[in-house]
């Protein structure tokens, strides 16, 4: 387990991280999200060890990292920001130096060289020289350095920045299958990624933790979450909104009813239910079909995860 205690690090005057708590088990992966500056490396910097805390600390795996960082850092995976790696060495030679360093000799080092260099894609760059890779290739040999002792936490600090979509797919992919008997901590500005990795959600703002729940916990703080959209047919500007309004509005557990777009035949609508948690959707489509009403499309929202990111941190 990762467990997080008030940590906290001012630079200076400023307070980049602000007395944050938080556990994380294995099998987890929890996604932190943030705006620019939020805290979210300087965090991973303090778990990792890798700068001191200006207070708290981070036990690893029953380490502390403050009072025992060697043991602690062992334990620990860490991919930080901006990939720093050796430009003059060769893919493998860099790997094999940081298994070396993760304790690994001989015929192991080799081994754990060839594993990751499998893992992370990079066996048609093995020999080639850091300095001539493109980004995402960099990204993937540090993400490689990272696992490369197969450790049982792992800090992933913007693992997907850089590579392109079907490179984000397979690192996603990657990181969901070592999950199981890891606890992982990454950050990301994709809200995508959130739903496509993570089992968790921490929104940090400011240094401080603001919202800590599962993706679809998140999306369910919605103002759309629960609503019902729909397109109706043959609804053109001569179609009488009002008219149709009203016809919505008798269902029983509607609370608002919407227009968002008319266009020459169609008319999009969203339909509110008086409680998020009510279930509406067969109701309104049994009403709008008994007046003849021709509905093209619906569903049931969700959530977005954007505009919740949006309204906790703004
Ligand atoms: N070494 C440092 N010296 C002074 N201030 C720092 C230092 N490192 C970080 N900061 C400040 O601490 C705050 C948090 O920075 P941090 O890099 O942790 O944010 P972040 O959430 O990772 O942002 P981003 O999403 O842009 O990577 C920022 O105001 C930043 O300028």
């Amino acid at each position: 387990m990762i467990e997080v205690k008030n940590l906290t690090k001012f630079f200076g005057a400023k307070k980049a991280v602000d007395n944050i708590s938080f556990k994380v088990e294995k099998g987890e992966i929890l996604g932190f999200l943030g705006p620019n500056g939020a805290g979210k490396s300087t965090s991973m910097r303090m778990i990792t060890g890798f700068i001191p805390p200006s207070a708290g600390t981070a036990v690893i795996g029953g380490f502390d990292i403050v009072n025992d960082a060697i043991s602690a850092r062992a334990k620990i995976g860490y991919l930080p920001e901006n990939a720093p790696v050796y430009p003059d060495m060769t893919v493998s030679g860099y790997l094999g130096f940081c298994a070396e360093i993760r304790g690994f000799y001989g015929i192991n080092r080799g081994r754990k060289v060839d594993e990751a260099i499998e893992k992370c894609f990079l066996t048609d760059v093995k020999f080639q020289s850091v300095s001539t890779l493109s980004k995402g290739f960099k990204q993937r040999v540090c993400f490689a350095q990272s696992i490369i002792h197969d450790p049982e936490y792992l800090i992933l600090d913007e693992p997907t920045d850089g590579l392109d979509p079907n490179q984000k797919h397979e690192v996603r992919l990657m990181i969901r299958k070592m999950s199981s008997e890891k606890a992982i901590i990454l950050s990301t500005h994709i809200l995508d990624e959130v739903d496509a990795v993570c089992t968790r959600a921490m929104i940090i703002a400011n240094g401080k933790v603001v919202a800590d729940d599962t993706p679809s916990g998140l999306r369910a703080r919605s103002k759309v979450h629960g609503a019902v959209s729909l397109t109706l047919d043959n609804f053109g500007p001569d179609s009488d909104q009002g008219k149709l309004v009203s016809c919505v509005q008798q269902t029983a557990g509607v609370r608002e009813t919407r227009i968002l777009e008319q266009d020459a035949s169609q008319l999009k609508i969203m339909v509110f239910p008086d409680s998020p948690d009510l279930v509406i959707a067969d109701q309104v489509m049994n009403v709008l079909s008994s007046n003849n009403y021709n509905v093209k499309s619906i569903f049931v929202e969700q959530g977005r995860l954007d505009e919740v990111f949006r309204t906790i941190t703004s």
